[in-house]
């Protein structure tokens, strides 16, 4: 049985193909594409794939790209499911106000990051941090409530903010340093301490709330990019969307797959 898990984000489309649809399956294949270059899948890297029997996917880039990536899909036979963000999933609550407004991938990436911490035995507070397009940042109680979470743009936006809405900021990426003394250096290390600065201030209210230190799971495309430059240690988990995809594929496709 073969199962193909998708996390279509706002830059790049990023996919796996495992021998289950299960927690712990084998990764057969997997690969990333920019959005612009989604219509190269079929008859590019997914013209060699085994056929998959079950998909399922998170997308946040639009209605438009998503069936754009479904008509590559044509090649198999095959039904697109899409995770919908709910009230509850794999032992998530949603504390979200209205809670299918939640990034799915935002979704995902809770349900991968609470099993990939209570595999380690104990359960606790977590702090998700999702390094992409966007920046977020999760908060989860040691009963699995999702509390809520913060939206920030990603380095590229903040950058991108900068250079249109000024007449002197346009330099070559820098490097992070404490006292940056030059431009470059200047906006590379005020996003990166921004961000930096975002996630410690959670963590601190998810002490104050919890009254317990929480876990601290980061994942994305620039995760490491902000790993040196954190308050406190994270663990840096590469696969957190395909660790929830196959959570939800299990409870969801169960031993048909
Ligand atoms: N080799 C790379 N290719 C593309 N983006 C990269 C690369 N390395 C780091 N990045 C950063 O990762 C971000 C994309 O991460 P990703 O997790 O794919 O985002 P999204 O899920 O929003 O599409 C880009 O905004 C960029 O800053
Ligand atoms: C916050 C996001 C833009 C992050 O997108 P990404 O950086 O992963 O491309 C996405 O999860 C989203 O569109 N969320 C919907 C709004 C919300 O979560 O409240
Ligand atoms: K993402």
């Amino acid at each position: 049985m073969h199962f193909l898990a998708i996390d279509v984000g706002n830059t790049r489309l990023k996919w796996a193909m495992y021998d289950a649809a299960q927690p712990g399956a084998a990764v057969l294949a997997h690969g990333v594409e920019f959005l612009d270059n989604i219509e190269r899948l079929a008859e590019g890297s997914w013209a060699e794939l085994p056929e998959p029997q079950h998909m399922l996917g998170c997308v946040v880039a639009g209605d438009v790209v998503r069936r754009r990536v479904q008509a590559q899909m044509d090649i198999w036979d095959l039904a697109p499911n899409w995770v919908v963000s709910s009230n509850a999933e794999a032992g998530l609550t949603n504390g979200y106000d209205h809670p299918s407004r939640l990034g799915t991938d935002r979704w995902v990436a809770m349900v991968g990051a609470w099993h990939h911490v209570l595999a380690q035995g104990r359960q606790r507070p977590v702090v998700v941090v999702m390094v992409g397009t966007a920046v977020t940042v999760e908060a989860i109680d040691a009963d699995g409530k999702f509390l809520g979470g913060l939206i920030l743009p990603g380095h590229g936006i903040m950058l991108k903010a900068l250079e249109s809405g000024t007449a002197g900021l346009h330099v070559p990426t820098g490097e992070v340093r404490p006292f940056p003394t030059n431009t470059s250096d200047a906006l590379t290390s005020g996003g990166t301490y921004a961000i930096a600065g975002a996630v410690e201030r959670m963590v601190q209210h998810v002490i104050a709330h919890c009254g317990q230190e929480p876990a601290c799971v980061m994942t994305g495309g620039a995760g490491w990019k902000m790993m040196p430059s954190m308050t406190r240690p994270f663990e840096l988990v590469e696969n957190l969307i395909f660790d929830g995809l196959l959570h939800i594929a299990h409870s969801r496709f169960g031993s048909k797959a």
